[in-house]
């Protein structure tokens, strides 16, 4: 018998299972990256055996990549897709607007990639990411290794002037050495409290030369797909609609594939 799910991932099985009724056969999807990412690689692959679908997948990571082809799903690059018609992605945080933190797993350069070339994105999430305003997560900012003193610095002085709550910077570790990501960077974490203007300090720090992208997602979420460990799912839109909620049912979750 498996272990009963904590409420954490009972959330997110139920917002990931929620979100794979929005995909319909013979889409290209975005798969994104994380713990809730990976119950909906589950539950989607759970879904093309059961209905025999056809999708064309694409990942935001090598990690997500094995795992969706370890279930039998059809993974190709973005290049090869083109163009996405929906990605379904986990978050670190999202703010009432929807614009969100991600990359708390490295793997946001992708997942920004693969975001805007998508018609729409969804976001999966339990309810403790859901938050009044975007900061309180460490924002993670991918950086190059080549001069990565020196561009630490720059983004220090862009902390400086910036409209937030704190300036901690913190160099992402992995051991002993710095965290690499899959297109070889680094990450630093900005501890930062608080952000008044996310646009702004975007846009400030892709200023520095050695940023190569930030883990603020402004403007591309569509939805947010939030998973309670009871099974209700609420669906928030972008466009500023009512809510819409359904329900799934946790016991599911022990019968979906594993890898
Ligand atoms: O780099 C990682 C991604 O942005 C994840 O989507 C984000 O960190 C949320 O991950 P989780 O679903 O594990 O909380």
């Amino acid at each position: 018998m498996s272990e009963p799910l904590s409420q954490a991932d009972a959330g997110k099985f139920a917002a990931a299972r929620g979100a794979v009724d929005l995909v319909e056969d013979g889409m290209k999807l975005g798969l994104g990256t994380g713990s809730t990412a990976n119950w909906m690689v589950r539950a989607l692959a759970a879904r093309v055996a059961r209905e025999g679908l056809t999708l064309t997948c694409v990942p935001t990571s090598t990690r997500t990549g094995d795992l969706a082809r370890a279930l039998g799903l059809t993974v190709v690059t973005l290049d090869e897709a083109g163009w996405l018609d929906l990605t379904i992605d986990g978050a670190d945080e999202f703010d009432p607007a929807l614009n969100l933190i991600k990359g708390g797993g490295g793997a946001h350069l992708q997942e920004k990639i693969v975001a805007a070339a998508s018609d729409r994105m969804v976001v999966i999430t339990d309810p403790s990411k859901d938050v009044a305003q975007l900061g309180a997560f460490p924002l993670p900012v991918e950086i190059t290794p080549f001069g990565m003193g020196v561009t630490s610095k720059l983004i220090g002085k862009v902390l400086e002037t910036a409209a937030v709550g704190a300036r901690g910077s913190r160099l992402r570790m992995q051991g002993d050495a710095p965290f690499v990501t899959d297109e070889g960077n680094h990450i630093v974490d900005l501890a930062l409290e608080r952000i008044d203007a996310p646009a702004d300090l975007a846009a400030a720090l892709l200023q520095v030369p050695g940023v190569v992208e930030t883990g603020l997602f402004l403007g591309l979420c569509d939805a947010v797909v939030i998973g309670h460990p009871d099974g209700r799912v609420e669906t928030r839109r972008a466009d500023g609609s009512a809510p819409v909620f359904a329900r799934v049912d946790p016991a599911e979750a022990a019968a979906l594939p594993v890898a």
